[in-house]
């Protein structure tokens, strides 16, 4: 049988992480000729032990863990449940309690009162008010029910492998880098303006201008403190702040523009973007460095990118560039969530006028399957609010760029999230038939795995020895009606299953290309 080939995931901090499990992505059909074969051999045989099918898909912004609704099942449960399932995520395309939002449930049926809580991973969800209302509505439908007390609150999603991370970058929910293959298109801005859009939903948001060689985002805010603070015990960096956003970029340090190589540009990048104390964000906006070259290569293997927006102009040579820069992103895994257009029209005598041509974006959008393009146009006062350190979005909340950086903010939420909640939805426990569900997203095709099999299959230094290779966990150790406690997803590409022994399993979900 022919092997399977599984390319690396190189933004993924897996050095020196303790060998995960691994849930490889594979055609289903594969699957099953895989999963018999390793199977059918003793744990301490296998080199790799889980294998699943998997691609990219799906969005929205509610708690990932599918499996979560914490209520016991009486009658009033399920007619609180019954009712609540009818409020659809429009995102993900369904209900709120398959999603596993609704916890904490409380009922006092004598007095009909129902309190619960809604959780969502971020709290720039563009939706929460709606998800509240209708909450609130339909179980005061429920003719025994006279008081409903809905909370709301966000679960950020740990990032993967948040240990292994350098430890300013643990916290952080979502990173999204603002890329754009040739300089002057406008990156700068896009970045800047996202970030205060996702601030202003209500998001911790932080950036970081990754650009050495020419810093824009000192002229773009205009932070009190404009040098950045060390903490000398530590050896980390304070971030600077404004409205609310916290800021790191080499132009508050201090030292002017850089004349440096290329790697010693990316050890600066490094330096500043992992030692800095970032504290807990939902998004950190990474504006990156113009180009495809190295410097941007060892930037995005640093981070665990979540996601990527890429910003062009409308010109036709521009495409040939985007073009270089998607193709990146696609290598490294990451996917491009959105095309912003920059400078694509201008409007003067009431007529529109397309200076530098049309249509690229769109050629981007249908040429590379991103599902989002939005239209900036040419806007004095976008260029005047950049030079002036005050973002357009701050200074007019309520005007044109305003609405379109909001889509862009609640596409950058939605795609995040969905993009978490792939890998939830892909791996769940399905208690009814005691089986772990591998669902194929974007397909109807599911697979089920024995959990004894999969807890057995346990590679880490719990369950291997690290230096032998000899199998530590025996095959009698786990009891063959073994259940998982828990399944939450880690990042872009993992769950973490833990066991009533409390022992905690981080299955990795790998894309595969079959070499069929
Ligand atoms: N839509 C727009 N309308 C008017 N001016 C704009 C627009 N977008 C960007 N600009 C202006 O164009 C200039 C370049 O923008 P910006 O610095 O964001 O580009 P960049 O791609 O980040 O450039 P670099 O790669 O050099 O950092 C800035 O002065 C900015 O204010």
């Amino acid at each position: 049988m022919q092997l399977l080939h599984a390319p690396c995931w190189p933004h993924l901090p897996f050095q020196g992480c303790k060998s995960p499990s691994i849930l490889a992505l594979v055609p289903p059909d594969r699957f099953l000729q895989l999963s018999a074969i390793n199977f059918s051999l003793h744990p301490s045989k296998l080199e790799k032990s889980i294998w699943v099918s998997h691609r990219p898909s799906i969005f929205g912004c509610g708690s990932t863990n599918a499996t979560s609704v914490e209520v016991s099942t009486g009658t009033a449960e399920n007619d609180v449940l019954k009712a609540l399932s009818q409020i659809i995520d429009p995102d993900f395309g369904t209900d709120i309690v398959s999603c596993g939002f609704v916890k904490d449930m409380q009922i006092n049926e004598a007095l009909g009162e129902v309190s619960f809580r809604l959780e969502l991973t971020t709290p720039a969800c563009p939706i929460k008010d709606m998800f509240e209302q209708r909450a609130n509505e339909v179980v005061l439908a429920i003719p025994w029910v006279n008081k409903v007390n809905v909370t709301m609150s966000a679960q950020p999603a740990r990032p993967i492998f948040a240990e292994q991370l350098p430890e300013g970058l643990q916290k952080i929910s979502n990173i999204v880098a603002v890329s754009s293959c040739k300089g002057g298109v406008g990156k700068s801005t896009v970045a800047v303006n996202l970030a205060y859009t996702l601030a202003g939903m209500g998001a911790r948001v932080g950036i970081f201008d990754a650009d050495v060689y020419g810093p824009s985002l000192p002229t773009m805010v205009s932070p009190e403190n404009r040098l950045l603070e060390m903490n000398p015990e530590k050896r980390t960096i304070i971030p600077t702040e404004y409205l609310g956003v916290k800021l790191v970029s080499f132009g508050f340090s201090g030292q002017g523009r850089a004349i440096m190589r290329g790697p010693m540009v990316s050890g600066v990048i490094n330096q500043l973007l992992t030692t800095t104390e970032w504290g807990e964000l939902d998004y950190l906006v990474i504006d990156m460095p113009p180009g495809t070259g190295d410097i941007q290569l060892t930037l995005c293997q640093v981070v665990p990118l979540t996601a990527a927006v890429i910003v062009t102009t409308p010109q036709k040579l521009a495409f040939i560039d985007v073009a270089k820069g998607v193709r990146m992103f696609s290598k490294l895994k990451v996917p491009c969530i959105a095309v912003v257009e920059n400078m694509c029209h201008f409007d003067a005598d009431g007529k529109r006028y397309y200076p530098f041509g049309r249509g690229s974006g769109s050629q981007v959008v249908q040429q590379f399957g991103i599902p989002h393009l939005f239209d900036l146009p040419i806007r004095p006062t976008l260029s005047a609010s950049g030079d002036s350190g005050m973002p357009e979005v701050a200074a007019d909340p309520c005007g044109e760029v305003a609405n379109t950086f909001q889509d862009l903010g609640v596409c950058v939420v939605q795609q995040c999230a969905k993009i978490r909640q792939q890998v939830s939805t892909a791996v769940i426990y399905d208690k009814s038939i005691k089986a772990i569900k591998v669902k194929v997203p974007q397909s109807d095709e599911e697979f089920f795995l024995h959990p004894a099999t999969v807890r057995r299959n346990d590679r880490s230094a719990q369950s291997v020895d690290e230096w032998t290779g000899d199998q530590k966990l025996q095959y009698t150790d786990v009891p063959e009606d073994i259940e998982p406690e828990e399944i939450r997803p880690m990042g872009n590409y993992a769950v973490s299953i833990t066991w009533p022994d409390g022992f905690s399993q981080v299955v990795c979900l790998i894309l595969f290309h079959s070499k069929s």
